[in-house]
């Protein structure tokens, strides 16, 4: 199960010259700065546009392979973009059911009933889209995608256009898309909260190259990483839902290195969560801090220093999991960090997500 994709492409004042070779299956996040090439790579793979040269195989199927292309029509692909272009003059079941009268019955391998029930959509398929909210509409676009029985899935932003109560609602849809369906999905994003939660491999594009390319838990724990260099810097970390305290509103998450305390958090005991715990929340003692208000104390190894900007970024190993500290470099030098050091790290119940 792997995708191969290379792609050469040459436009006034950009070039794109990617050789990607990605897992056949789970969410493939693309990042990277604005007019890197991520729409691009999307729309080559669909078969939109033309690479000069190029080479595409997706789970052992050959799409483009020198001169022989496949064309856009005949790619088994569902795509979805920041808007959910439904047809205006159709209801929900119409839209979903639109693709879906096109495929051969023989070739189908999802039901109506399974997309619409997948996202959903049953209490709104008789609706008019034009009365949907943004959310419900992206619902429907995923539920539309789905529906033509894809091999690969394409998401261009599809978060973008919603505001963070929405994309919370749409992002278990999304998780379950990848499993429930076993697509592959490649999901261009700026969002790091959305590739935290979402992404099983991350590729950072940039100036239309690939600028790195592994599975994502790796990349999220490299400070060395593209998705590090940003001013919201954040760990990522698996864990589950150990219990909740009612009295306190706060849940307990345990992790490969301990457990932490979290507030506002709606998961059930048992559920498996990421949790994304940002440099700038993170702080650091030699001692053990006593009669703080901070309720998460973990005792941690120092393993890299960075500069970062006026900070320095501290990478620390708690137990298997990496932490990221930011902290000033006159605190790294009063506190005398370096690799190898034995610290505390003091992460803030309200600052994760
Ligand atoms: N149809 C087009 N014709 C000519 N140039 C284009 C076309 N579409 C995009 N470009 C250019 O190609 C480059 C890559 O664009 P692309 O949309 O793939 O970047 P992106 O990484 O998706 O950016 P963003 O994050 O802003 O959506 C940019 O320089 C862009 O201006």
């Amino acid at each position: 199960m792997s995708i191969a994709a290379c792609f050469r492409l040459a436009r006034a004042g950009f070039t794109l010259d990617v050789d990607l070779a990605l897992p056949g299956r789970g969410v493939i996040g693309i990042a990277g700065p604005s007019g890197a090439g991520k729409s691009t790579v999307l729309r080559l793979i669909a078969g939109l546009e033309q690479a000069e040269a190029g080479r595409l195989q997706v789970n052992g199927s050959r799409w483009h392979d020198g001169a022989t292309v496949l064309p856009a029509h005949a790619r088994p692909v569902g795509m979805v973009f920041q808007d959910a272009r439904l047809f205006p003059h159709l209801s929900v079941r119409q839209n979903v059911a639109y693709g879906w009268q096109r495929i051969h019955p023989a070739a189908r391998r999802v039901t109506l009933a399974q997309a619409i029930e997948a996202f959903d959509l049953g209490p709104l398929c008789e609706r008019d889209v034009a009365r949907l909210s943004g959310g419900e509409r992206q619902r429907v676009a995923l539920a539309r995608a789905v529906a033509v029985s894809p091999q690969l899935m394409l998401l261009d932003e599809p978060l973008a256009a919603l505001d963070a109560t929405r994309k919370d609602e749409i992002l278990p849809y999304l998780a379950r898309l990848a499993r429930d369906f076993a697509l592959p999905v490649l999901y261009v994003s700026h969002a790091p909260d959305e590739l935290a939660q979402l992404a099983d491999h991350l590729v950072w594009l940039q100036d239309g190259r690939v600028r790195a390319c592994a599975p994502a838990m790796q990349l999220f724990a490299d400070p060395d990483s593209p998705f590090n260099q940003r001013e919201d810097c954040a760990a990522v970390i698996p864990a589950r839902i150990a219990l909740h305290d009612g009295r306190d509103q706060l849940s307990q998450a345990v992790f490969d290195g301990g457990a932490l305390w979290l507030a506002g958090l709606r998961h059930p005991p048992g559920a498996a969560v990421r949790l994304r715990i940002a440099a700038r929340d993170v702080s650091l003692a030699r001692g053990t801090p006593t009669h703080s208000s901070i309720l998460n104390i973990l005792p941690a190894t120092v393993t890299a220093l960075r500069p970062h900007g006026p900070w320095c970024l501290v990478a620390l190993a708690v137990g298997a999991a990496t932490l990221f500290a930011r902290v000033s470099h006159r605190s790294v030098r009063e506190l005398a960090l370096g690799e190898g050091v034995s610290v505390y790290a003091q992460v803030k119940a309200a600052a994760m997500s």
